[in-house]
Formats: C-alpha cells, structure tokens, sequence
C-alpha cells in the first residue's frame, strides 16, 4: 500500500476526516471491509462512518432485505473496528435514499469534518446519474476503489473532486453472496462470522 497524496477535502486543513461508505450491504461482506479499511489509512481517516441504504432506488428492479436487517448486519460486520461506526440517516430519512441528501444531512451533523466518499469503480461509474450529480463534489471528496471486473476511472468527473486508488483485489459481491445461501453453500469468510450467523438466524436469502 503506497502513501497517497492526501487531500484537504472541501474545507480545510485541521479538521476532522470522516470517510463514508454508503451502500446496500445486503448483506455487507469482506469487499466493502478491506476498502473502507485501506482507505482509512491511506488517507489519514479519523473514522469511517458506513451508511446504509433506506431504498436504494437504482435497485428498486430487485427485492431488497428490509433496511433492520441491513442495519443490523453492518453493525454486527464493524463492532470491533473503533475506526468503524454505523448510521441510520438514511433508513431514519424514509423515501428514495439520494446521497445528496446523505452528505448534507453529515455535513449538518458533523460541522467539524471533511467528509471523504469511499466508492467502488462500479458505482463510480453511475455517478453522474445520482440525483444532482454536479453538486456531490462540493459536499465531499470522492474516492473510487478498484473491484474486480470493473474499469476504475475518472473521466467525465471534476478534476481534484476524485482519487482513484488501488485496494487488495476481492472478488466478492453481495449478489453472489445472496445465491450462495439460497443454494445452500457457505459464504464462510466472504462475510465476517456474526453475519454468516445473522443469515441464518434471520433465514435470509432462502428463497432467492
Ligand atoms: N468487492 C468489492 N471491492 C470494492 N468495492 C466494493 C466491493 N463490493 C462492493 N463495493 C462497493 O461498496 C459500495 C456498496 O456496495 P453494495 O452494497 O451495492 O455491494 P455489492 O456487492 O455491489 O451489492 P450487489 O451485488 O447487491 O449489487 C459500492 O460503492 C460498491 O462499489
Ligand atoms: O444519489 C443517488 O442518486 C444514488 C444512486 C445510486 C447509488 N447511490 C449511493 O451509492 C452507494 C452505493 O449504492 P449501491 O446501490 O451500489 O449499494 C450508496 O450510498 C447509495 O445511496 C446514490
């Protein structure tokens, strides 16, 4: 893992950094672990705060688990991580979940930070169609990691507004997750363990 340069963020020097890892997490798994990890110490994060989604409306094609479960799941997966911590702003918001939103409603809630938006190279790539794509970059600094099957880059986005950075490979997915449990195989060490018992406890994904 290389030093990066590290940006001031949308405000300025001496403040807290806050990263923030918005998603699904149906069910949360290693991936978004490890990226929100690494990009904590490259960039000099004092915390990550993971954000899950109320309704995703991108993915409003698929059943998604109820946002409790979601919650609890993510949670459970950052417990022991002091770095880690969990919000409910955008479940609590009700409606459509637009990050616009999530990053106003942090800036309100956390005056004193930079806020630093950690992102897969898939969901970096659909940026431009989140709802008020070109103010995003104003509210945060964005940072898109690499995944496995997907292109990283930056093209078409403001220049200084994102960094691209390369992250341990992990081909792992919350789709593919979900298939392993309703075929009945583990998804053992793709997830941390209190998720694998949650799944169960829950019976989640069994009739997907
Ligand atoms: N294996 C991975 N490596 C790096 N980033 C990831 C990985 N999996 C997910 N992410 C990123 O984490 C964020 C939240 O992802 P999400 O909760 O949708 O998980 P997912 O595995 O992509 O889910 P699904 O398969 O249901 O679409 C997104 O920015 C996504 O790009
Ligand atoms: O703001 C939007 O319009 C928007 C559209 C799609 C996804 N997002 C955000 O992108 C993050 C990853 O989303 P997802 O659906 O891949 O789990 C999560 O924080 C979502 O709220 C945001």
């Amino acid at each position: 893992m290389g030093e990066q340069e590290v940006p001031t963020g949308t405000g300025g020097r001496g403040k807290r950094r806050l990263g923030v890892m918005g998603g699904t997490f149906d069910p949360i798994h290693h991936g978004h672990l490890v990226a929100a990890s690494e990009v904590a110490a490259l960039f000099h994060l004092d915390e990550v705060v993971f954000v899950p989604t109320g309704q995703p409306w991108q993915k409003s094609h698929k059943a998604v688990s109820a946002p409790e479960d979601r919650y609890l799941m993510t949670v459970i997966a950052t417990a022991s991580n002091p770095q880690f911590s969990v919000s409910r702003i955008d479940i609590d918001r009700g409606g459509a979940t637009y990050t616009i939103d999530t990053l106003r409603d942090l800036h309100s809630l956390n005056g004193d930070s930079d806020l630093f938006f950690i992102t897969g190279a898939d969901a970096l790539s659909q940026i431009l169609t989140w709802r008020d794509a070109e103010e995003l970059f104003s509210l945060a600094h964005f940072i898109g990691v690499t995944r496995p099957g997907h292109d990283l880059t930056d093209d078409g986005l403001p220049k200084g507004g994102v960094s691209l950075v390369e992250v341990p490979a992990l081909a792992i997915s919350s789709t593919d997750c979900r298939a392993r449990v309703a075929q009945g195989d583990p998804v053992w060490y793709l997830v941390p363990d209190g998720v694998v018992r949650y799944i169960d406890k829950r019976q989640l994904y069994r009739g997907q």
